[in-house]
């Protein structure tokens, strides 16, 4: 059965509780999240345009400030400890690091230029270490080094963006919609070298993405976000193999696509005139 769970409940090494953000002092984005990320897993953030994800992905790496958001309730804890008020680059050196959407590349500085500015922490042989494990994983990236970031193509720069939040040995990655604008094969490609890390060094993934289809497939646990709120969560496959999520994420229906929370007025509504 696919439910609404309150998360952190079995601990798990992102948490977390209940939390709302504002920004403006006047826009809530997020109105109440709790989720769990366990240790070495895969876990799924979906929705659509505008549903929060992005929001979650920078308050948990510190960085709403930017933007003059906050985080006005609830908490997250990584490891036991909490992240709220932490500096961005705490964050970073306790090993979550984000792949941004859109890539955010330095667009004027080449490919390995780019990689380097990821290992900004580390030492020169770490770095070269770094540079050689990148290249092993995009032989792609590894032709294109000394290419300026900014011609090549969004497939590539996907590579190059995972490839410099990975110089920065990450325990816990976050991956901001990176199937978005991509061409199935590159996102197959992308998905399988994410998959082969988390198989091989452990690494923990927190997925954000619209496409349900092949993030439902790479992750062992999913949440649906609407509207700053989960809705639904559950393992993976049964979330795939849920009627809601299906006619509303998957598309195998027809007919025009609206939200879960839609769906569920609608059933209730079918149950009250019936
Ligand atoms: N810097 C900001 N200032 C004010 N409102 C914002 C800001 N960033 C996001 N929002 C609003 O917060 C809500 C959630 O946005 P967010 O970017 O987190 O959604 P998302 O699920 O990541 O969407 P998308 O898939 O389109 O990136 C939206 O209503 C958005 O307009």
């Amino acid at each position: 059965m696919v439910s609404c769970r309150a998360a952190g409940r079995d601990g798990g090494m992102l948490a977390l509780t209940n939390v709302q953000v504002l920004y403006d002092r006047s826009i809530q984005a997020v109105r109440d999240v709790s989720l769990t990320v366990p240790q070495g897993k895969v876990v799924a953030l979906l929705g659509s345009n505008g549903a929060g994800k992005s929001t979650i992905l920078k308050a948990i790496s510190g960085v709403l400030g930017q933007e003059d958001g906050e985080v006005i309730g609830g908490d997250i804890r990584f490891e036991g400890s909490s992240l709220l008020g932490a500096p961005p680059r705490a964050i970073i050196e306790r090993g979550l690091l984000q792949v941004p959407e859109g890539r955010a590349l330095f667009a004027t500085l080449t490919v390995e230029e780019n990689l380097i500015m990821g290992g900004y922490l580390r030492s020169p042989a770490e770095t070269r270490e770094g540079l050689e494990r990148i290249y092993a994983m995009f032989p792609r990236v590894k032709e294109r080094r000394k290419q300026i970031a900014g011609y090549l193509s969004g497939g590539e720069q996907q590579m190059v963006a995972i490839g410099r939040a990975l110089m920065g040995r990450p325990r816990l990655l976050m991956l901001d919609e990176p199937s978005l604008g991509l061409a199935p094969q590159i996102v197959e490609t992308i998905f399988e070298t994410v998959l082969a890390l988390n198989r091989d060094t452990g690494l923990t993934v927190l997925l954000v993405e619209q496409n349900a289809q092949v993030a439902l497939k790479a992750a062992s646990y999913g949440y649906i976000i609407e509207n700053g709120r989960i809705v639904l969560d559950g393992p993976a496959e049964k979330l795939a193999a849920n009627d809601d999520v299906q006619e509303f994420y998957l598309g195998f229906a027809a007919g025009e696509r609206k939200s879960m929370r839609d769906v569920k007025h609608y059933k209730r509504r079918k149950r009250w005139l019936s």
